[in-house]
């Protein structure tokens, strides 16, 4: 009796789709190779106003194409409570957008599987070995995870690759569980390690009968890029024909813009690339998405999205498809990307996208049309005026944010073509081999245990340098606002998931992701307005503030990055004096004086002058 297994990833962001894309292709290409793709499913797990409400019909006709089964998400209970109790451990990583991470939750939830290896959509398994942790797993418990150790402090696990068992008290108490304690990271990794790490457990009475059970995987099951540690590049080296999968960690994805622009020369973007090529090939989007040439049709040329007619009229309808739903109301987002972008660029993301997102959604929504420096608001005070309703989620992510949907908005304003999608069960699919079942779960209803024998919270530990370690933040610029359907739930204390209504699809109700300019440069060049630019982002392109110190800023280094540390393959050759020296803003001490910090190819390296 062969067990039900599945393949999950998650997409609650537009932004992400490229990731989506490029994995699903992946996985099928790798389990039609080991001869699984009948015993194995693939399942997108999407938030439910996201597919239902912003996603186009061609973006919805592959996504169905390329994953078996989709799963429509809501909210977990208490999203805002949790998102604000965490806003202060979130910050640390300087990635609001992962705030709604949490979501992973619901993976739990998934029962009609036996058994669940969730990868996160920014991963890439690069061969079909990967399918091994399978076997490595076969005798799991449901109190068990397995993943790998985090590179950033490496008694936790990272939770973009998770082997799990789904299960109804599993997921209720860990529901509870968010509910009330306040995550590591603020999003799901620290809840995830706190809950099912022995390691977390820091009372050494309570570690003893501590009831779940972190299973350490190889870290050959998800090489974290980049990876900061002292050893890695010999180990990598010696390693390297091991690798089954490769993840893309941080804040900046290979699809988007800054790294198609600075990681082009390094192997495991090509290898992205190359994947992703393939994806658009087989789905034939070569024309009309994500060519892009370097010159300065970039910014005028309108865009040909290709309609989603196009795809539907070549494709069999899908029969029997259903829609699985978990819960109450949440976010979506659409964003864009681009910046005054004056090299070649492989995907230009902002017209990709716009064809991915359902045309009607930006439309109907009055949105922001500038953004607000998130130094200007220091007190967190909520600009956020898009986003009336918005329930104060954190300070951070409240005045780090700026309506996403203007460029696509923008971008397609003058599109005749409205796609209306009314149901899931309207889509499509492109390959009638390839059938993909969208169903509604219902939540379960039992969420009224609560974790028992949990280690207290320690956030001390998970200080800035480690974030810049594992979230590789100094580089970064970019920032994205969480998904901002952080409504209070329906609901007090006493209000649990089983309870809540069925999710109503009402426009009113959906707001709009925020970004901060910082990073959303990177997807809007076209809103990028030089006067409301802070200084540090025009530093980022200002070629006469190369070799300043800009006072341990983060831009600073993003400003040596961008001119210094074009990467190329050759570069690890270069004696060490040639190389760039990047410095943090928690460099600038003393510490400056005897490390350099170098950057040969998207790896750092120390080295004691
Ligand atoms: O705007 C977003 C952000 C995230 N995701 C999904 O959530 C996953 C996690 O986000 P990601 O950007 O991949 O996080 P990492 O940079 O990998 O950061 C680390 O920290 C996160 C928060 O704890 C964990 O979720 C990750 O697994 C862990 O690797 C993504 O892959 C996507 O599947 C979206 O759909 N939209
Ligand atoms: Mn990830």
């Amino acid at each position: 009796m062969y067990k039900k297994l599945a393949i999950a990833t998650l997409l609650y962001s537009a932004d992400y789709l490229p990731g989506v894309f490029a994995l699903g292709y992946q996985l099928n290409k790798l389990l039609k190779e080991a001869s699984k793709k009948d015993s194995i499913e693939t399942c997108l797990i999407v938030t439910t106003p996201l597919f239902n409400d912003t996603l186009s019909d061609l973006a919805k006709n592959i996504l169905n194409s390329i994953y078996t089964k989709i799963v429509l998400v809501n909210p977990l209970a208490f999203q805002n409570e949790s998102i604000q109790r965490n806003s202060n451990n979130l910050a640390l990583l300087g990635r609001p957008e992962l705030s709604f991470a949490l979501i992973k939750a619901r993976l739990w939830e998934l029962t009609q599987f036996e058994q669940v290896l969730y990868l996160d959509s920014d991963t890439l398994p690069l061969n079909k070995e990967f399918l091994r942790l399978f076997d490595i797993m076969s005798k799991q418990t449901k109190s068990q995870v397995g993943a790998v150790a985090d590179i950033g402090w490496p008694d936790m696990f990272n939770s973009g690759v998770m082997m799990l068992i789904p299960d109804a008290d599993t997921a209720s108490v860990l529901q509870n569980y968010i509910i009330e304690n306040t995550s590591i990271d603020g999003s799901d990794q620290g809840t995830l390690n706190q809950f099912f790490n022995q390691h977390c457990c820091t009372d050494e009475l309570l570690k003893e009968t501590f009831p779940r059970e972190w299973v350490q995987l190889s870290f050959i099951y998800n090489v974290t890029i980049p990876n900061l540690g002292y050893q890695s590049s010999p180990a990598l080296n010696y390693f390297k024909s091991t690798i089954k999968l490769i993840h893309f960690i941080g804040k900046h994805k290979p699809w988007s813009l800054w790294s198609q622009k600075n990681f082009t020369k390094t192997e495991s973007h090509n290898k992205w690339n190359e994947i992703y090529e393939e994806f658009k090939e087989e789905h034939e989007l070569e024309d009309g998405i994500s060519k892009l040439d370097t010159d300065s049709s970039i910014e005028t040329e309108p865009v040909r999205p290709i309609s989603p007619v196009e795809v539907s009229q070549s494709n069999e309808p899908a029969p029997n498809q259903k829609v699985e739903v978990l819960s109450t109301q949440e976010e979506n987002m659409g964003n864009q990307d681009s910046e005054p972008v004056i090299e070649p660029v492989p995907l230009d993301f902002t017209k990709w996208l716009t064809t991915f997102v359902n045309k009607d959604y930006p439309t109907n929504q009055s949105r922001k049309k500038g953004y607000e420096s998130p130094k200007e608001n220091g007190d967190g005070a909520n600009n956020n005026d898009s986003n009336p309703n918005q329930e104060n989620p954190s300070n951070h992510i409240q005045k780090a944010v700026l309506s996403c949907n203007q460029v696509s908005n923008r971008d397609i304003k003058d599109e005749q073509e409205n796609v209306e999608v009314t149901s899931c069960e309207a889509a499509n699919i492109p390959k009638p081999e390839q059938k993909s079942s969208i169903d509604n779960i219902q939540e379960s209803s039992a969420f009224k245990n609560h974790a028992n024998a949990q280690p207290t919270n320690k956030n001390d530990y998970y200080s800035e340098e480690n974030s810049n370690d594992t979230g590789f933040s100094p580089l970064n610029s970019e920032q994205k606002g969480p998904p901002n359907d952080m409504q209070k739930p329906n609901g007090s204390e006493d209000h649990l998931p089983g309870d809540e209504e069925p999710h109503a699809l009402i426009d009113e109700n959906i707001q709009y992701l925020e970004k901060e300019k910082e990073g959303y440069e990177e997807f809007l060049p076209d809103v990028y307005e030089t006067n409301t630019t802070n200084h540090e982002e025009d530093e980022f392109f200002d070629d006469s503030v190369e070799g300043v110190n800009q006072g341990g800023i983060t831009s600073s280094v993003a400003t040596d990055t961008q001119k210094k540390a074009k990467p190329t393959e050759g570069q690890e050759s270069k004696p060490q004096q040639e190389m760039p020296n990047f410095k943090f803003d928690w460099e600038d001490t003393d510490y400056l004086s005897k490390v350099e910090r170098c950057f040969p190819d998207d790896i750092f390296e120390y080295a004691v002058e």
